[in-house]
């Protein structure tokens, strides 16, 4: 079945600024918020998709995604979820899906921070299960070369355009020393005074966890500086600089590094495509009462 912007217009006809009004305070509250939730929504699309099958929590005999490799410890946003769901079922119990909540509040923190919009489908329903496996083999990975990152995004029906213009959302948030290390110390294609910095932020050794922007100029803004980054080698990760590295996809990342309006346009129908990967419909699943757990 397909999905549809007006699924809940008389189940839940306040829905959506709900959620709009539950994301702009968490992103007051906390500016990388915005990003967070963005993750979220992409790393729960990427998992047999989008079915809030990441809002799982761990339980003692239950061990779902968050503990995946490229969750743990580093995917955030589930009590702003958990909380916009609680106001959503006060107003409109049993009907509205955790997966839909997220869907809609990736693109309200795109618009918040600046970024393009776009309309989404409903009617998403939220799994009953999780696999941890399954996120860490679907995930990409910040060591992937670009064919491999061609082939993740190739997996889950995506385009190599979409794959770039999605990228773009590493115009927002932060990541941690960890998965910038290798790139700083042993590509070569990383800007001298740009690697300097960052060597001074990220030692050989230790400080793993510590944070850095992914778009050095405007982490909080959504824009297309990132892709300028790229241009000029300064981006955080290896996967990142691997789309300009003198290949197929530079074209496409100078194109959007000029051309802000381009990239909207290419993000908005990459999040449209993403968000509409293997939703749970009808009958298929349930709606959760508690994002974090099956009722
Ligand atoms: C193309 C392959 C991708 C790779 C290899 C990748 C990898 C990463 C890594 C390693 C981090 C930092 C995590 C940490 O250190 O805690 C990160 C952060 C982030 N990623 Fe990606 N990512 C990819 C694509 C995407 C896509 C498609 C989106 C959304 C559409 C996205 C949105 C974000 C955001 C917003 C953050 C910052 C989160 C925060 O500050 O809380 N990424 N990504
Ligand atoms: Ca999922
Ligand atoms: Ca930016």
């Amino acid at each position: 079945a397909e999905l549809c912007a007006d699924f809940y217009s008389c189940t839940c006809p306040n829905l959506l600024p709900i959620v709009k009004k539950g994301v702009a305070k968490a992103i007051q509250k906390e500016p990388r918020m915005g990003a967070s939730l963005l993750r979220l929504h992409f790393h729960d699309c990427f998992v047999n998709g989008c079915d809030a099958s990441i809002l799982l929590d761990d339980t003692s005999n239950f061990i779902g995604e968050q503990t995946a490799a490229a969750n743990n410890q580093s995917a955030r946003g589930f009590n702003v979820i958990n909380d916009i769901k609680a106001s959503v079922e006060k107003e409109c119990p049993r009907v509205v899906s955790c997966a839909d909540i997220l869907a809609l509040s990736a693109r309200d923190s795109v618009v918040y921070l600046g970024g393009p919009s776009w309309e989404v489908g409903l009617g998403r329903r939220d799994s009953t299960t999780a696999s941890r496996s399954d996120a860490n083999n679907s995930i990409p990975g910040p060591f992937l070369s670009l064919t491999a990152l061609i082939n993740n995004f190739a997996n889950q029906g995506l385009s190599v355009t979409d794959l770039v213009a999605l990228s773009g959302a590493h115009t927002i948030g932060l990541a941690e020393c960890k998965n910038f290390r290798a790139h700083i110390y042993n590509d070569s294609n990383v800007d001298p005074s740009y690697r300097k910095f960052l060597q001074s932020k990220c030692p050989r050794s230790g400080n793993d966890k510590t944070l850095e922007p992914l778009d050095h100029q405007t982490p909080i803004h959504f824009d297309n500086l990132y892709f300028q980054n790229l241009v000029s080698k300064k981006a955080l990760l290896h996967s990142d600089q691997e789309l300009f590295n003198g290949s197929s996809t530079d074209n496409l990342v100078r194109k959007y590094a000029t051309n802000a309006a381009a990239f909207f346009e290419d993000f908005a129908k990459g999040m449209l495509k993403m968000s509409n990967i293997k939703p749970l419909t009808g009958s298929q699943g349930q709606i959760r009462i508690n994002c974090g757990k099956v009722n």
